[in-house]
């Protein structure tokens, strides 16, 4: 099957306008598109940081007073309709989609594409949405077997999603985990064991995996722990230096007021702004989105 959108975030970066393709025909949406200013400038050096990790997109959405959910982890429809047609547009521009555990368990995600526009179809040819690779960290395999990702593989509708856990230190609880993977296995789930360090994959090593599994651009959309560990986490450069695991981070802020009760990133975002470049600040309805891009080293 044919999939239109070949411009992927690690082809092309990511854009500095973030309203879909202008050479698409496809969707028309209100502004204007990358149109190749901050490109591929680290793709081809062997060096570089593409050679050992795919390209790195976090994206979230959040208050006004940086909650990205509710009290107790209440899932909220923060983004409006415009902007989160950008982020299934985004969406498309990855290889792969990033969720931890708790966000799978708690939301119960699609990761697809779904609020774009149908697309205008050629008889006898059908063009789709490219859609992502569902990736999930979930290192005691708590995903259900009953989730709409997987759900939505058996269906036809969605890729099989990828889990990355990690074999119990304790074991008592092998039995167990091991029944898990073959009910997760059974209902469509890939399941790849890494290492993890008490309840924690590194994040390098998952990275350096999805590249050798030949992902080469990832969209991370949280939760609230993997959002902080994104941004902690760093990896040495060849100088030594600790370089970000992370491209590019684009916010959606939304003019609501969640309340000191919701569920934050955690993370002191002023701590990494000496390392980020304001891209672009575009309005999406009521939205306003941010695009940075991470200094390189
Ligand atoms: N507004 C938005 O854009 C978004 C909001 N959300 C919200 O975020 C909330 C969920 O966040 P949260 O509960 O923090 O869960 P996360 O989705 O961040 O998953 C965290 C879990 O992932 C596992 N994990 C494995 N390795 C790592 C690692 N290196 N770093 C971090 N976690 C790792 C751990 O599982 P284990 O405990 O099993 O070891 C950990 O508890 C939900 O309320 C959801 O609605 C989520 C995405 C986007
Ligand atoms: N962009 C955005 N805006 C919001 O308001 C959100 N709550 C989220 N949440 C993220 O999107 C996932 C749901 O995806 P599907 O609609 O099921 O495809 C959710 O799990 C969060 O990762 N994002």
């Amino acid at each position: 099957m044919q999939t239109l959108f070949p411009n992927r975030a690690h082809d092309v970066g990511i854009p500095d306008g973030l309203s879909v393709n202008s050479n698409s025909s496809v969707y028309t949406g209100n502004t204007s598109i990358y149109t190749g200013s901050n490109s591929s400038e680290d793709i081809t050096t062997p060096e570089s940081r593409y050679s050992w990790r795919p390209h790195v997109t976090l994206t979230f959405a959040q208050s006004i007073d940086a909650k990205i959910a509710g009290q107790g982890g209440k899932q909220l429809a923060l983004s409006g309709k415009e902007s989160l047609v950008m982020t299934h547009w985004i969406r498309t521009m990855h290889d792969a989609i990033l969720v931890g555990i708790g966000t799978a368990l708690n939301d119960d995600p699609q990761l697809n594409t779904r609020h774009l526009p149908a697309m205008t179809t050629v008889p006898g040819y059908e063009h789709k949405y490219h859609l992502p690779r569902p990736t999930i960290l979930d290192v005691n395999l708590r995903l259900k077997p009953t989730c709409k990702l997987l759900k939505n593989y058996k269906a036809g509708t969605g890729r099989r999603p990828w889990i990355f856990a990690s074999k119990p230190k304790n074991q008592n609880d092998l039995d167990e985990w091991w029944a898990r993977k073959e009910a997760l296995k059974t209902a469509g789930a890939k399941v790849y064991v890494v290492a993890a360090t008490d309840g924690y994959i590194s994040l390098s090593d998952f990275l350096k995996t999805l590249k050798t599994l030949g992902i080469r651009s990832l969209m991370v959309e949280g939760g609230a722990k993997i959002i902080q560990s994104f941004l902690r986490e760093t990896h040495p450069g060849l100088d030594g230096k600790a370089i970000p695991i992370v491209d590019n981070i684009i916010i959606t802020v939304a003019p609501k007021i969640v309340g000191a009760d919701g569920v934050g990133y955690d993370c002191d975002l002023t701590t990494q702004l000496g390392q980020l470049n304001h891209i672009k600040t575009e309005l999406f309805g009521r939205d306003t989105v941010m695009t940075f891009k991470f200094k390189n080293d």
